[in-house]
């Protein structure tokens, strides 16, 4: 094959090369570029041969990339190439208007030029968006009890841990309330569970509705709740556990049609010491207290000192 033959032979192959190729030489002039990397600037490759990289980029604003890539961004990466000692760990990801992404490398040839080129990661990228977007879903759910809607026992540990850490630092008081409805089982054993899984949406509604937005009310068990009451101190703690007592007795929960039932729930109320340093061992200590609340009786209130 003549050297002529040759080179139109690598030059038709390059250009068949879904990789984007340019070579620019030390003067910065593009003296080749594919088709691929044509398409990628938005141009024909015979208008970009010949110009060098600054004349190219002085345009970047206007026609030369017909907005389809970062022109500035380009700019920046190509501009600093020059004087930098390892091109081959020079990598720029492109991110293009038309949803095609490129991950630009540039690399020192022996003639001094520069090799350019770019491999479309478009497939790649796609599929860590959809990683991330799952993620993001996944998260969601963790954070959130499905059937009730309210915070899942997940995130009521981060943001107690959020509290413990507030307090540390600012010495800012904060309350814990755990309740659990009594006697739940006859309810699912007489009006089915699908009846029951009502009563618990409506219970954690009713308690939901009484609290601050700063407040946090989590579902950690089955039939037992959390609240989380920032800035708040026993005594404060302990009222709003009353109230809650009361408005759920007198409040009708519905369990068949034309048939209202009654709840009782008890509560066990601890304000944070400083001594629980840990999240597990608070909610341990809040357990404790509704323990004891359900030991003297259905429907109690227990606020546990220090
Ligand atoms: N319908 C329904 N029932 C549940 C759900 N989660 C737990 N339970 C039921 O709730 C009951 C809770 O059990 P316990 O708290 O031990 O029983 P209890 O009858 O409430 O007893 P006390 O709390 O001691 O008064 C069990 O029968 C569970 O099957 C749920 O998501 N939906």
């Amino acid at each position: 094959m003549s050297e002529n033959h040759l080179e139109m032979t690598l030059i038709e192959a390059l250009n068949k090369s879904e990789d984007a190729v340019a070579i620019v030489s030390q003067q910065n002039v593009i003296t080749f570029c594919n088709d691929t990397m044509a398409t990628l600037l938005g141009k024909h490759n015979k208008s970009l041969i010949g110009n060098t990289i600054e004349a190219l980029f002085s345009s970047a604003q206007g026609s030369v990339f017909e907005d389809r890539i970062d022109g500035d961004e380009l700019a920046d990466w190509f501009l600093s190439l020059k004087g930098n000692q390892d091109l081959g760990a020079t990598e720029l990801e492109i991110d293009t208007l038309t949803g095609v992404f490129f991950s630009v490398k540039c690399l020192p040839l022996s003639s001094h030029a520069y090799l350019i080129y770019g491999k479309d990661i478009t497939a790649i990228k796609v599929l860590e968006s959809e990683r991330a977007h799952l993620q993001n879903e996944l998260d969601f759910v963790s954070q959130i009890d499905p059937m009730t809607r309210v915070a899942s026992r997940r995130q009521l540990s981060e943001k107690l841990d959020g509290q413990i850490k507030l307090y540390e630092r600012y010495r800012v008081p904060f309350s814990l309330i755990i309740t659990d409805i009594e006697h739940f089982r006859t309810i699912n054993e007489q009006y089915g569970y699908a009846a029951g899984d009502r009563v618990l949406v409506e219970f954690s509604s009713l308690l939901n509705g009484m609290l601050r937005e700063t407040d946090i009310i989590a579902r950690i068990n089955g039939t037992e709740f959390a609240l989380l009451l920032p800035n708040t101190a026993l005594e404060g703690a302990s009222l709003l556990a009353t109230r809650a007592k009361n408005l759920i007795v007198q409040q009708a929960f519905e369990v068949a049609c034309d048939k209202n039932i009654a709840l009782t729930s008890s509560f066990g109320v601890v304000e944070f010491c400083g001594l629980q340093s840990s999240v597990e061992a608070m909610i341990h200590r809040a357990e404790e207290a509704l323990s004891e609340a359900k030991r003297q009786g259905r429907g109690s209130v227990v606020a546990m000192e220090q």
